[in-house]
């Protein structure tokens, strides 16, 4: 509540776009603390606001707001980002970003635009902050974040938009292609069992990265379930038994493009026309004596990609916690997150809560009885923890990976990335916690987010 009031006073609430488009007709500076609902406006940046509130307050060139990223459109980028971010507003542009409590660095800047924006009311120096305007929202859509001052510095002295596509072209190589659209694309490929038996690694360098893979006896019902739309042609029966008589090899392949590079390289779709038509291509040179089917496939359409990668590697959600003692300060709460991003996950849900002493047990009940149960519900409960869904192929197995052995001292040796190893303090404030298995995760979730539909 003393939160609230220090903010009324002296922050600006920004909940929705409306309230946003006013804000931006403010002359003068606004510096805006964006944040999200779950964790709330940054605390730790209000004393440094007020003392710069009051060293440059007399002549109103100073504001200061906060707002809810996820209630309005604008500030989508910055949604389920695990971080503080501070946009600064110059008559209504938004004119350059500084992530994370960066108190020298927000200082700093803040001086800065309160400096030029008087000189420019003096008449003493000219505004530029049009190239700047540009350059900073090129930044926020790439959600780039550690060059924005250098860019920022740079620009001062550009003055053409040539310029700055230039510095934009030197620090994003990737800007146009995002621009364009060419971003990874993943497709799925197989390797049929009697081509795996003879040669497992066809996939050559040629710029593929494989993102999952596994190697699996299909039943027939799966077979039959893949192929339907095949089921009723002739080759039907040689496919089907070509495809039970071993392992197959199932890749997620990466890069731009993927799909249409991966069907390039395979080929025409049978033997025969890949022999006459290309014989350079996988399926021609990679054709197993007297076995009419090709030995590979890749999927056709982005649409078939999406299918066939659910098909064979279906989302699972995990429910995650970074316990209290590690989700105490902010820095344990966003290193932990960052790595959770790193590692591919996407936070489905996510919300700060204290636990209660029956969700405390109900997660643990397994260990009810055991020596140390009464100090693990106690140590579960002592403050706020982050709970997440995390989703992603294999999520209950992979969390369980990336969080690492129970102990630290066990996660030090064998799994010195892992989060236990980096973040726990000791086996039993060991910084996360994650379901151990997928029932386990949906009795977890339905536990702490009710009955939702997270798709
Ligand atoms: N010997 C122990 N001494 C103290 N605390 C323990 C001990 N063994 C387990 N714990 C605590 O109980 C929790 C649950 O134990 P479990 O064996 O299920 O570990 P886990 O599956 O690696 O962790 P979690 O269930 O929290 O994801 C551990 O995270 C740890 O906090």
């Amino acid at each position: 509540k003393l939160l609230k009031c220090q903010l009324i006073l002296f922050q600006a609430i920004i909940n929705n776009q409306n309230q946003w488009d006013a804000m931006l007709l403010t002359k003068g500076v606004v510096v805006i603390d964006v944040y999200q609902a779950w964790c709330g406006p940054c605390k730790a940046v209000l004393n440094l606001f007020r003392k710069l509130k009051n060293d440059f307050g007399e002549d109103d060139v100073l504001h200061f707001a906060v707002a809810e990223a996820d209630s309005i459109p604008t500030l989508e980028p910055f949604r389920n980002k695990c971080e503080p971010v501070f946009l600064f507003c110059v008559n209504g542009k938004i004119i350059a970003i500084v992530r994370g409590v960066n108190a020298p660095l927000i200082s700093k800047k803040i001086t800065e635009l309160v400096e030029e924006e008087r000189k420019i009311a003096a008449g003493q120096k000219k505004r530029t902050e049009w190239l700047k305007c540009y350059i900073s929202w090129c930044l926020l859509r790439l959600e780039e974040v550690v060059k924005a001052e250098s860019i920022l510095n740079i620009c001062d002295m550009q003055d053409s938009v040539e310029d700055a596509s230039r510095q934009l072209a030197f620090f994003f190589p990737n800007f146009d292609k995002s621009k364009t659209g060419q971003k990874a694309e993943k497709t799925l490929a197989l390797i049929r069992p009697s081509l795996l038996k003879e040669r497992r690694s066809i996939i050559k360098d040629d710029g593929f990265e494989i993102a999952m893979q596994k190697e699996i006896i299909l039943s027939e019902e799966q077979i039959r379930e893949f192929y339907r739309e095949h089921v009723n042609q002739d080759y039907f029966p040689v496919l089907l038994e070509q495809m039970t008589s071993g392992p197959t090899l199932v890749l997620a392949l990466t890069r731009e493009n993927a799909i249409a590079h991966w069907r390039d390289l395979l080929g025409p779709k049978t033997v025969e026309e890949a022999k006459k038509e290309n014989p350079n291509s996988l399926r021609a040179q990679y054709a197993v004596e007297n076995i009419p089917i090709s030995q590979l496939h890749g999927s056709s359409t982005p649409d078939d990609a999406q299918k066939e990668l659910e098909f064979f590697f279906p989302q699972e959600h995990t429910l995650a916690l970074i316990k209290p003692g590690a989700a105490k300060t902010h820095k344990g709460k966003y290193d932990i997150m960052q790595k959770v991003k790193d590692a591919g996950f996407t936070i489905s849900k996510i919300k700060e809560e204290a636990l209660t002493r029956e969700m405390a047990a109900q997660f643990y009940k397994d260990h009810t009885g055991k020596p140390f149960f009464e100090e693990l519900v106690n140590c579960m409960t002592e403050g706020p923890s982050v709970v997440m869904i995390l989703t992603k192929e294999n999520a209950v197995e992979e969390w369980r990976q990336l969080m690492g052995p129970t102990d630290p001292k066990v996660a030090k040796e064998t799994s010195p990335e892992s989060i236990r190893a980096q973040f726990a303090q000791d086996i039993l404030c060991n910084a996360v916690h994650g379901s151990s298995t997928r029932e386990h995760a949906l009795q977890s979730i339905e536990c702490v987010f009710g009955e939702i539909d997270i798709d």
